[in-house]
């Protein structure tokens, strides 16, 4: 996951591939409370890895389930309806699909064993309506204090309290359909008689009701419904563990991928894993709306394929209230279409993670979109002159997912504009991966992708400069000076001459080098620890003078420029290898302070060293670094130069980001 402040897109231009969805989020968070409430134990695999998955485990461990995992499993061991904890405080973030389900499930419990629960969220989950619920439970007489706001969360669930379950029990179904969602999933557990669920106005999202019915089936419970107005759970309910459930793909999420094989797969198709034409979840006709905007969709069980079809996409007309979530990606499509796309019964958007409405016509203004909104409905028209926008995502997963497909802006000007995705961590609700993925199966122009380059003498910070740098930007991070150091350590090994530079560079290409999790492994030896000393370094030096050596090493380096972009040190980074990088810095320190800094360094790690003699060795690299004809240590004309002498690491990296910044169109 990008765990930083912002992550910028540079303009993208193609997709090929296959995506495996992370699990359903509505599935995952349903079977989590079904199987907690059953009892025995429930085998969940598959399940979505994410805060709000996590906030509903936190909560059910609280409650005095068992949770643990067990191979690719979580394993549940449940209440079996009966509390464990009589009290408890449930913190459950911004999960709409934990707080509602868990306090009608805690007020009927509370009601009919006692007990006394406070649920409460992140301040937005303290601005979502519950009220609803709320008086729907109130209704059947249970005790229910508002902490806060009325009809919003944080709430008290106490008990003991009779309730009256012989009269139906009404609830609106036309703000959020988790408040009937959340009625089906607690009122098996006191159903001594048959319970009939009346729903006041037209009833929004039906989907999510339907997967809320399949999955009640699955745990025993098997309602009867009169169309979408009434549903009765039948006396002597009792929920029964499956033993073992699986979790399709997320269908919502699928949307983003679906979207990006519409506007970006001109060849293969886009291979979408884990949903299907046999998918519980509504947001599955999604691709319904895809097709219509001109998508090529194929389905199987559980897979999807896109590719692209008609282009410019098509404006479409839709009535969303059947895909709520995955419509939002609709908003962005439609940038590429050939007239407007006006979406409507969406209302429910101004009371998920954020006024889904509002936010997506500011984000979309700021690109330069012309785009009207209304109480319920969205209307997007086609972008030509787009412009480099900071995109805010008001903590909103979907949000930031959406927008990354604002940087295919390539295929439909020439004026082409990076995006960037502010707090791009927000995407940890549903699919905390959800960029890497994207990178993993779309496609950029080199000349594209962002290069930082730091170039400079031995010892004077250069790596560790790339690392903090690479790190604030999610970039890439080439140390081309282990390739040389690589290529030294082989060509000694070999016991070849290392002034015989025909000899060392044919070794390169035998080299089984690879990279893992900042590890670099010769073979399966992982010999990072081994590059790193003094005379490995002199090695590479040695080796890194002759010119076909350093042309052997060409292609691996530039190999590095991968997406979002590369911070790359070296000697020869800004001046050879990656002459066109955004921004060349030049850094140095007296060798004074290098000497210093190395032999701190080398003493930390428990080896001894001489500071003179390691002042001596530093100098006689940088003479040979700077005196060979081939890519000669020296500042590319265009570098920045930056002598850190005198300044800290972290005053060297926020000087590095502020000239990058400058460098940026946001
Ligand atoms: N600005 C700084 N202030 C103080 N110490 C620093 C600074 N920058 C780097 N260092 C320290 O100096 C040591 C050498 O830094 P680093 O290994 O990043 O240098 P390098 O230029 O990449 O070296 P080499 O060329 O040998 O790979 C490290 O211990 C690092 O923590
Ligand atoms: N782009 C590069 C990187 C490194 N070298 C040579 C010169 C250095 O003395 C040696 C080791 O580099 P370090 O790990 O200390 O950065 O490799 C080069 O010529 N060009």
């Amino acid at each position: 996951m990008f765990k930083i402040p912002f992550l910028d897109l540079p303009p993208l231009r193609g997709a090929t591939g296959t995506v495996r969805l992370p699990g359903s989020k509505s599935i995952s968070n349903r079977v989590l409370l079904l199987a907690a409430l059953s009892e025995g134990k429930t085998f969940v695999r598959d399940l979505l890895a994410s805060d709000d998955t996590a906030v509903m485990l936190d909560a059910l461990r609280t409650l005095g389930c068992g949770v643990w995992r067990e191979g690719d499993a979580v394993v549940i061991d449940g209440l079996g309806g009966k509390l464990r904890a009589k009290e408890a405080q449930l913190f459950l973030g911004n999960a709409g699909t934990a707080m509602r389900p868990l306090t009608a499930a805690l007020a009927v419990l509370a009601a009919t064993q006692g007990g006394s629960f406070e649920v409460s969220g992140v301040p937005r989950m303290h601005e979502r309506p519950i009220g609803d619920l709320v008086d729907a439970l109130r209704g059947l007489g249970c005790a229910i204090d508002d902490l806060g706001n009325a009809g919003y969360p944080p709430l008290r669930l106490r008990g003991p309290s009779a309730l009256a379950l012989d009269a139906p029990v009404k609830v609106r179904g036309d703000v959020s359909s988790q408040f009937l969602t959340a009625l089906l999933l607690a009122l098996p557990l006191v159903a001594e008689r048959d319970i009939r669920i009346e729903v006041i106005g037209e009833l929004i999202s039906k989907p999510y009701i339907e997967i809320t019915l399949a999955l009640l089936a699955r745990f025993g419970i098997a309602v009867k419904r009169e169309g979408w107005e009434a549903f009765i759970i039948p006396a002597g309910s009792r929920y029964v563990s499956p033993g073992e459930v699986f979790v399709e793909g997320d269908a919502s999420s699928a949307s983003y991928f679906v979207g990006l094989g519409a506007i970006a797969a001109t060849g293969t198709p886009i291979r979408i894993e884990g949903v299907g034409s046999e998918s519980l979840q509504g947001d599955v006709r999604f691709i319904e709306a895809a097709a219509a905007m001109g998508a090529e969709v194929k389905t199987g069980p559980n897979w999807l394929e896109v590719r692209r079809g008609a282009w410019p996409l098509k404006g479409i007309t839709l009535d969303c209230n059947h895909i709520p979530d995955a419509a939002m990606t609709l908003t962005v499509m439609a940038l590429y279409a050939d007239g407007p796309t006006t979406l409507t019964n969406i209302a429910s958007w101004r009371v998920k993670e954020t006024d889904r409405i509002a936010a997506m016509a500011t984000e979309l203004r700021k690109l330069g979109a012309t785009v009207d909104e209304g109480p319920d409905w969205i209307r997007v028209e086609p972008l030509k002159d787009w412009k480099a926008a900071s995109i805010h995502t008001y903590d909103d997963h979907r949000v930031a997912m959406c927008f990354s497909l604002a940087a295919f802006n390539g295929l439909v000007t020439e004026n082409t504009v990076p995006v960037r995705i502010l707090e791009p961590h927000c995407v940890a609700k549903t699919f905390p991966d959800y960029f890497e993925t994207l990178f993993g199966v779309v496609t950029a122009n080199a000349a594209d992708i962002p290069v930082i380059t730091i170039d400079g003498p031995t010892a004077s910070g250069k790596g560790t400069l790339a690392d903090e740098v690479g790190k604030a930007l999610g970039f890439e991070v080439l140390d081309s000076g282990a390739l040389y150091r690589v290529t030294g350590l082989a060509a000694r090994r070999a016991g070849l001459d290392l002034d015989n530079g025909d000899a060392v560079a044919a070794i390169v290409p035998t080299l089984k080098l690879s990279f893992r999790d900042g590890h670099v492994f010769l073979g399966d030896e992982d010999v990072s620890a081994r590059l790193r000393a003094e005379a490995t370094g002199l090695l590479a030096s040695q080796v890194a003078a002759h010119a076909q050596v350093r042309q052997a090493l060409n292609q691996l380096q530039l190999d590095f420029r991968r997406l979002p972009g590369l911070v790359a040190d070296g000697r020869d980074m800004g001046t050879a290898i990656f002459p066109d990088a955004t921004l060349k810095v030049f850094l140095t320190a007296s060798a004074a302070t290098r000497a210093e800094r190395r032999h701190k360094q080398l003493i930390s790690k428990g080896i001894s060293a001489n500071i003179n003699s390691l002042r001596e060795d530093l100098e006689a690299r940088d003479e040979r670094d700077k005196n060979r004809s081939a890519s000669p240590l020296t500042p590319a004309q265009d570098a920045q130069l930056l002598d850190n002498s005198a300044l800290t690491i972290e005053a060297s990296v926020d000087q590095v980001l502020g000239w990058w910044q400058q460098r940026r169109p946001f």
